[in-house]
């Protein structure tokens, strides 16, 4: 709004923020800034550029000019106006910082739990930094351990510390120089803690001890100055006098004052160098067509102990009250009745007694001070009784009940007690020549550049007073003539509460600030006033367009102003002397107006010469399109010629691809139906082959169950045959035995002969006996008869193969007769068996025929009949075991015969061998050879009896039967 006025009018703007310490000015003018700057910003921005420096001020004047109180955390200790200045085309291209009375005192004085100036804190935090100067915790340094409070609640010192340190980079202060200002800084911190003792005289001082002393070595260091110089400059005083220049010693007190007084000095220079610097680095616009200033100053300060500083400060927001009413009332009015306009007067509170009071020459407070200061055998109490003699009868002036020397003041916020203790002390700036020559010896430029400027004439004299209170009313008079060329726009910022908590409004203290502000009746001044106010030559030339219908033909501009105000139906409007006063709104209706005026203009304006733009470059762009489309047909047609040509070339190749690809899938196909038929009927065929092998092996199987079938039958025909034939047979079995029996008997008559031969063995036996005895009766005269022996073996032998031959013979006729006898014998009862097993067959096969014929017939009864049968087999069985044991009794009677009948055999055969072994020597060859047989021969024939070639008859029938019985019984 402001810049758009500016714009406007061409006319500098100044918004005067002000309100109670802690109320917000220093945030919003931050925030109106960094909307200036966004509103006046270039396209590109980049670290440096003007805004960027103009925004980043804030933070480095903040570290080094704002300091914790007990209203605020981040109370501003000097008064700033920053001038934004802006080009023609409304861009920011310069500032320019100034500043109001820096609270230097804090620097070496300061209550708890109020804070020195930031930049201390965040030095002391600075990690290496501040490692590089020697420094320990704030608490070691006896300018920031007066008070306890070292850290701010959310705040983090040594993150500000760098934040210091990167703003100090974007508005151009270069790393010596910002080394070189940290460094003083913390020279000023080891020079608060060098203290003193009492020299040789009393009236003197020394450095008191080994730490103060370190700490003064390196302030030396940090100051780059010679340390004798700066002992020297701390405990003495050198007097200019007529006959010359008188050294001082000064006392501990003094030192110690004196050492405030250089520590505060150096701060103060430093400050204002900085302020310099950064507008030096910003630039200034000397060109610039207008200016918008913001004015940040300390707000109204009431402490329970006030004193100089409060009252500088309170007297600025004097000032700027009395702006305020100057603007908002008195002017307002003032015109108001010059133009003779209907005004009924609103009364406000002026508070231009209380300037009278503090500023009036030759009796106000201010010239009062600095009489006072200027008489040296003044103390605060002299200056008090001088102030309270000359202005008891002011009635903003009170002295209090219980001191002499403290005087309250009635604010228009308030009243607030002054203590003036220090009141002629702090109003005094000099500077001493030693900390001069000190300082400006020094090997640091931005040292001895802060004290270069000092005037010679100073330096003649131990010190040239300067009013501080009369330096700062000069200041405040020039920012006031600086307003007063401005528009001024008004921000107050009200204090919602005294604990910094959001959303908490205490109500009498918010009622107290706008009341002691005059806000109410700004407030109704604006209602019932006319805040805007132009002349007739200015409105018809800014809202003439308005009607442009009447502009031609009438010259009377308040005739034309009261046209336009009518024409846009605004009411409530007065029209003064050589003015038009409107009501609050009413210029922004007309400016709407106009804008939509303007706008339509613009508009139009724009519309004939985009169209006659357009036109020139719709033919340009037609020949171009159609050279273009020409062009561009013929690449077409070209290109789709090329396409065609490439699709029939593609079609002939495809359609031989195709060609291939089918034929190729033709003959797989018919490869492969052919194969599949070749399966197919080798399946069929196969399945066929199966069918008929199934079928064959059915009929196999059936033809198998067939014959199983028939077995079965058969098996069981047979099965019953046989049952009917084991009954037949024991029948037999019965008989057969009954015939053995028979046998056996007629086997007596074999043993008769048997015996018989028995018998003639025993004669050979008696005989070999003989021929042995005489044999043994030959060997006695074996010696004598040897000659006759061999006649007599011969005749022996002779004897002997006789009777071999007639044994031989006889064993023959033996075999024979056996064999006879056995055919005789087998041949009758083969016969006789025969004869009665045809006959019995016979009769039996009929029968058996009748019987399988009537078995057929009565197959179903045979079953029925079967188990009977079964039953009737198992008694048959019984009977059969019956049998069998019977015939196993026979048998064994049999086998005890048979065994009788081999021994006798085999004492048959033992006799037969002793018959042979009554020849044991072997024949003479003569012998042998007659024989015919060989020696091995007649030895085995000798030796071996012949075996029995015909075994009982009654073995082989009963081993005979014995085998057919258990085959036929499981049958
Ligand atoms: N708009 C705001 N939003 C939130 N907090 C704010 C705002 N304005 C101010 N504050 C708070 O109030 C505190 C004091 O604000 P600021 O420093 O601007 O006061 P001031 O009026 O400038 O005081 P002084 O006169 O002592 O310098 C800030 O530190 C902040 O915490």
């Amino acid at each position: 709004m402001k810049c758009r006025a500016m714009l406007n009018d061409s006319m500098s703007q100044s918004i005067l923020v002000s309100g109670e310490s802690g109320a917000g000015k220093t945030e919003t003018t931050k925030l109106i800034m960094r909307y200036l700057t966004y509103v006046g910003g270039r396209a590109v921005l980049d670290d440096r550029s003007v805004e960027q420096q103009v925004l980043e001020s804030n933070p480095l004047l903040e570290a080094f000019g704002n300091a914790k109180t007990v209203r605020n955390d981040n109370s501003s200790r000097f008064g700033k106006f920053v001038e934004i200045q802006f080009d023609k085309s409304g861009r920011i291209s310069g500032a320019a910082i100034r500043t109001y009375l820096l609270e230097r005192s804090r620097v070496v004085q300061i209550t708890d739990p109020e804070r020195n100036f930031h930049c201390f804190y965040q030095l002391c935090a600075s990690g290496k930094d501040a490692e590089l100067y020697k420094l320990g915790h704030a608490s070691t340094f006896h300018y920031l351990n007066q008070s306890k409070t070292y850290e701010l609640e959310g705040i983090n010192n040594e993150d500000e510390y760098w934040k210091t340190k990167r703003a100090m980079d974007i508005v151009g202060i270069s790393r010596s120089d910002q080394d070189a200002i940290f460094r003083t800084l913390a020279a000023i911190l080891h020079l608060g803690n060098i203290e003193f003792s009492p020299g040789k005289d009393s009236d003197s001082s020394k450095i008191k001890d080994s730490t103060s002393n370190f700490h003064l070595q390196m302030t030396a260091t940090l100051l780059m100055c010679d340390p004798d110089l700066l002992v020297s400059s701390l405990c003495t005083r050198s007097i200019h006098t007529n006959e010359g220049i008188i050294i001082k010693e000064l006392d501990c007190a003094a030192a110690a004052a004196n050492r405030d007084a250089l520590s505060k000095t150096i701060y103060a220079r430093l400050f204002d160098w900085l302020v310099e610097n950064i507008n030096k680095s910003i630039g200034q616009d000397v060109d610039s067509k207008a200016q918008i200033g913001v004015l940040d100053i300390y707000g109204f300060e009431s402490f329970k102990h006030n004193s100089f500083e409060q009252f500088c400060i309170n007297f600025a927001n004097e000032k700027l009250q009395q702006h305020f009413n100057e603007h908002v009332f008195k002017m307002e009015q003032e015109e108001y009745k010059s133009e003779k306009i209907n005004w009924s007067y609103i009364e406000f509170i002026d508070n231009q007694d209380m300037l009278d009071l503090i500023e009036k020459k030759p009796i106000g407070i201010i010239a009062l001070l600095d009489e006072a200061c200027m008489f040296p055998k003044s103390t605060h109490a002299t200056f008090a009784s001088k102030m309270f003699r000359n202005l008891s009868s002011h009635p903003r002036l009170e002295k209090t009940k219980f001191s002499e020397t403290d005087f309250t003041i009635s604010h228009y916020a308030g009243k607030v007690t002054y203590q003036t203790d220090s009141f002629l002390e702090k109003n005094r700036d000099y500077i001493v020549a030693e900390h001069c020559n000190l300082l400006s010896s020094s090997r640091c430029s931005l040292v001895s550049g802060l004290f270069s400027s000092l005037p010679e004439e100073s330096l003649r004299s131990s010190y040239k007073f300067s009013s501080v209170a009369s330096r700062f009313k000069q200041q405040l008079q020039a920012l006031m003539e600086t307003l007063s060329s401005t528009e001024p726009h008004y921000v107050r910022c009200v204090k919602p509460n005294s604990v910094n908590r959001p959303q908490l409004f205490e109500n009498q203290s918010v009622l107290h600030q706008l009341r002691c502000g005059g806000v109410l009746e700004a407030v109704r001044i604006s209602l019932a006033g006319y805040p805007t106010r132009r002349t007739y030559a200015e409105f018809v030339d800014r809202f003439g367009v308005l009607v442009p219908e009447l502009m031609f033909g009438s010259h009377d501009e308040r005739a034309l102003t009261e046209a336009v105000l009518e024409k846009m139906k605004l009411d409530n409007f007065q029209l003064g002397r050589n003015k038009v006063f409107l009501r609050a709104g009413q210029i922004a209706i007309l400016d709407v107006r106009r804008a939509e005026v303007l706008d339509n203009a613009a508009r139009r304006i724009q519309s004939c010469f985009r169209t006659f733009a357009a036109r020139k470059e719709f033919v340009k762009t037609k020949k171009a399109s159609i050279s273009l489309q020409a062009y561009c047909r013929g690449c077409f047609a070209r290109k789709m010629y090329k396409i065609r040509r490439e699709t029939a070339a593609a079609i002939i190749l495809q359609k031989y691809a195709r060609r291939l690809l089918l034929q190729r899938n033709y003959h797989e196909a018919c490869s492969a139906a052919l194969l599949i038929q070749s399966c197919i009927r080798g399946f069929i065929a196969r399945r066929y082959f199966s069918a008929i092998r199934e079928q064959k092996a059915a009929l196999v199987i059936q033809s198998f169950w067939r014959k199983r079938k028939v077995a079965m039958l058969f098996q069981h025909y047979k099965q019953a045959t046989i049952a009917i034939q084991c009954a037949w047979r024991q029948k037999l079995a019965r008989r057969e035995l009954r015939k053995l029996r028979m046998t056996a008997n007629e086997a007596g008559a074999l043993r008769e002969a048997k015996n018989k031969l028995e018998k003639k063995l025993d004669d050979l036996t008696l005989r070999l006996t003989l021929e042995r005895r005489m044999r043994a009766a030959g060997e006695e005269t074996k010696l004598v008869e040897i000659s006759k022996r061999d006649k007599i073996i011969e005749t022996l032998s002779a004897e002997c193969a006789a009777a071999k031959l007639s044994a031989r013979s006889e064993h023959d006729k033996n075999l024979i007769l056996q064999r006879q006898l056995d055919d005789s014998l087998r041949e009758i009862s083969m016969l006789r068996s025969n004869k009665i097993l045809k006959a019995e067959e016979e009769n039996e096969n009929s029968n058996l025929k009748n019987i399988v014929e009537s078995l057929s017939e009565k197959n179903s009864l045979l079953e029925n009949e079967l188990s009977t049968a079964r039953k009737n087999s198992d008694d048959t069985m019984e009977k059969l075991k019956d049998v069998e044991g019977k015939c196993t009794r026979l048998q064994q009677n049999l086998d005890k015969l048979q065994e009788k009948l081999t021994n006798l055999e085999n004492e048959n055969h033992v006799l037969r061998q002793k018959a042979f072994s009554i020849t044991p020597k072997p024949l003479p060859e003569k012998f042998a050879n007659s024989t015919g047989l060989t020696n091995s021969e007649q030895k085995r024939t000798f030796e071996t009896p012949p075996p029995t070639k015909y075994p009982s008859p009654i073995q082989h029938s009963t081993g005979s039967r014995r085998a057919r019985l258990p085959v036929e019984r499981h049958e």
